[in-house]
């Protein structure tokens, strides 16, 4: 049983670190408390909102059986959000997905746990919570077909895309000429050029409507002109390491045979997913690597997290711009996925609430594909957040310790800090930054760029 395995967890790290406790909305004041307690309703109304106005389409489409399965979701959501509001104990799913059933062996684990308490939405972990309550909203549109399907966050998602337009032309103009002259570089403009579209792809990960609540939150100005003046802002910046990784493997490479495979934990769609699919595309050009993996979700997630769904949609969209360069990168990028060079996945642990540290116990599958991987970037907050397990660690715990044995493989975190976790800081760099900006962890004003390479094969 899952619950048993999962009890066996240790409770002290390898180096005999003693594991902190879950961040959690019991922590009043906490970032965890405001997200619960405002943000998560917040997110809740926009969605039924969402589902109001579509309810026209839905009775052209479905008629009056549409309609009725419309208000039966909304009542479902708005049930929802006064459980999370009143505090309510969680309850199991009950819509047979398959995922479900580890939904509820996670509950019962809480359940069985030390704390006396029922599971409820300001008692227990943080991370558990506020995933449980995007599955509960896939549960309210799965209980009534023809809902099965509908993406609540879709429009936001999408309009994301189209308002971020002149950002992405501007990034698909700049990698396109470089790309054109890229058989010529020496390594020393490769890494140049590395380095700076690893930037664009951490900074893209501002463009998240989670931490919008689901408001507007896309890429406005051209984001190569403020990268310098960004440098400052990235508290961690391992980069140099992650270079050494990839230059190493191309150099070493023993015969054409040899293929070296990048792995991308995707997280938002629209502009952040752009920044991603270009970096991809970067790394095949050069040469530093020979086949992309993905890793997208497989249900609608924190509002703006990429699905297949959205991955597809962003490759039409792009090829049927208006815009020659975008057409381009778009063309190209069909051809990678056709060509089998890029190749996507959408793994169900990603949308369970594990901390990653348990993916060998609860999805050994993942975790034998990861380790087949020579690098794997985790873009974004939540997958920052599930990497180091979502604890109370202080600042300067190392990342290797946070990671707790999540070691597939050399990996880097690229992400905009958008919840109260950080590790791996320097003696005294986080209470400096508190004292200068009480919101340094939660405004994704700033970033890190992290990396491990303690990988256990
Ligand atoms: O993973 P992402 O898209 O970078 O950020 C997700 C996020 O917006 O949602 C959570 C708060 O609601 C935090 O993890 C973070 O703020
Ligand atoms: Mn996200």
């Amino acid at each position: 049983m899952l619950r048993d395995k999962m009890a066996e967890m240790p409770t002290t790290t390898a180096l005999g670190v003693e594991v902190p406790d879950s961040l959690s909305a019991k922590y009043t004041g906490s970032f965890a408390y405001f997200t619960v307690k405002d943000r998560l309703p917040q997110i809740l109304t926009k969605a039924v909102d969402t589902v109001h106005r579509n309810m026209e389409t839905f009775f052209e489409k479905y008629g009056q059986e549409g309609v009725e399965a419309e208000k039966r979701a909304i009542s479902l959501m708005s049930k929802l959000r006064n459980e999370l509001q009143t505090d309510k104990p969680v309850l199991p799913l009950t819509d047979g997905l398959p995922d479900a059933d580890q939904w509820n062996e996670y509950l019962e684990h809480l359940q069985a746990g030390p704390d006396t308490e029922e599971p409820s939405w300001f008692k227990s972990p943080w991370l558990y919570m506020e995933c449980y309550m995007y599955r509960r909203i896939q549960e309210s549109l799965q209980l009534n077909p023809p809902m099965c399907d509908f993406d609540v966050f879709n429009e936001a998602k999408t309009q994301s895309f189209f308002t971020s337009q002149q950002a992405i032309i501007a990034i698909c103009t700049y990698f396109l000429e470089m790309k054109n002259k890229i058989k010529c570089f020496k390594d020393t403009q490769l890494k140049a050029e590395f380095l700076l579209l690893a930037q664009v792809a951490l900074w893209g990960n501002r463009c998240d409507l989670s931490i919008s609540g689901g408001r507007e939150n896309s890429q406005k100005l051209n984001p190569l002109t403020s990268l310098e003046s960004l440098k400052p802002s990235i508290l961690v910046d391992d980069s140099e390491f992650v270079w050494e990784v990839l230059i190493n493997r191309k150099k070493n490479k023993t015969s054409e045979t040899t293929c070296t495979r990048i792995d991308i934990v995707l997280d938002n769609s629209g502009f952040e997913l752009v920044t991603d699919l270009i970096l991809a595309d970067f790394l095949l050009a050069s040469g530093l690597a020979d086949v992309i993996h993905f890793h997208g979700k497989s249900i609608p997630w924190f509002v703006s997290d990429t699905t297949k769904k959205d991955f597809d949609w962003t490759l039409k969209q792009m090829q049927a711009a208006n815009h020659m360069q975008m057409s381009r990168c778009g063309v190209m990028w069909e051809k990678n996925m056709n060509q089998g060079v890029w190749i996507y996945h959408d793994h169900l642990f990603w949308t369970l609430p594990h901390e990653f540290c348990d993916m060998p116990l609860v999805a050994h599958d993942l975790y034998a594909e990861l380790q087949k991987s020579n690098l794997i970037f985790f873009k974004g907050d939540l997958n920052y957040r599930k990497l180091t397990g979502d604890r109370k660690w202080s600042y300067t715990v190392s990342f290797d310790t946070a990671l707790r044995g999540f070691q597939p493989a050399p990996l880097c975190s690229l992400r905009t800090l958008k919840a109260d976790i950080q590790v791996g800081l320097k003696p005294g760099q986080g209470e400096q930054l508190a004292a200068s900006d009480a919101e340094w962890m939660i405004s994704g004003r700033f970033a890190i760029i992290q990396f491990s390479n303690s990988y256990q094969t």
